[in-house]
């Protein structure tokens, strides 16, 4: 019988305003069949921003509490406000054998590669160093000196690429998506090849 498999755990990250967001929204509209985690934030919302749907929007004090009780998978502080992943969701659904996107900065995603060896890391690549300042300039949703923070840790994100699996340039979204498709497709190849029910089963047709 065919045993109840693990859904995949994948990680996108990349730096502030290489196209994370936009990204993730254009696979939503392909319907590739994973879900997203929502990740809890101490950052206030942005224009537009619905709690529970873009974050769960929350306080310090609640956030520490969260870490308290070890309720978040992973978490970190990025320009002032802390991130963090709830573990609940993201284990049920693993366990239920459907494929988790995390979208979320490098230094949580190298506490879930140690959790998750087998997780799926993604580095969302911009262009040029150019195109990410012109990017985040453009989205208008930063102060000056918040955009200079974040270009400041765009570098030293960048330095991380190495720990990642796959690199994907965001060049055009949709070449993007493309890419993150192809890769999930042959990640789930990889592992049919390994599932044992599969050669029992070709060993029982003999
Ligand atoms: N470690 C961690 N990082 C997260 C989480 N959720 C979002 N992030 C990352 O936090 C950074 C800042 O996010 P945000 O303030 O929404 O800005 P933006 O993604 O740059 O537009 C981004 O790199 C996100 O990927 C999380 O749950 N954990
Ligand atoms: N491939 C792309 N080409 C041009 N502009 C892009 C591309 N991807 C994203 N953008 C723009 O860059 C800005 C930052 O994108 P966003 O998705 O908010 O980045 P992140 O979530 O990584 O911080 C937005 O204004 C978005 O429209």
């Amino acid at each position: 019988m065919k045993e109840k498999e693990q859904g995949l755990l994948i990680v996108l990250s990349g730096p502030s305003g290489v196209g994370k967001g936009t990204v993730c929204a254009a696979l939503r509209k392909r319907d590739i069949p994973f879900v997203y985690s929502v990740s809890a934030t101490t950052r206030p919302p942005r224009e537009g921003e619905v709690d529970g749907v873009n974050y769960f929007f929350t306080t310090k004090e609640k956030f520490e509490e969260m870490i308290k009780r070890d309720e978040l998978l992973e978490w970190a502080q990025y320009v002032n406000h802390y991130y963090g992943t709830p573990r609940r969701y993201v284990e049920e659904q693993l366990s239920a054998g459907r494929d988790v996107l995390l979208e979320i900065e490098v230094q949580g995603a190298l506490q879930v590669k140690k959790k998750f060896p087998h997780g799926i890391f993604i580095f969302l690549m911009p262009p040029s160093l150019k195109e990410l300042e012109h990017r985040i300039v453009s989205r208008g949703t930063e102060s000056r000196d918040v955009i200079q923070n974040r270009m400041v840790m765009a570098r030293e994100e960048l330095e991380m690429m190495k720990y990642y699996d796959y690199v994907v340039v965001n060049d055009k979204v949709e070449l993007a998506c493309d890419r993150i498709e192809a890769i999930i497709l042959a990640e789930h190849c990889k592992r049919e090849r390994m599932m044992k029910h599969y050669i029992t089963a070709l060993e029982e047709e003999k």
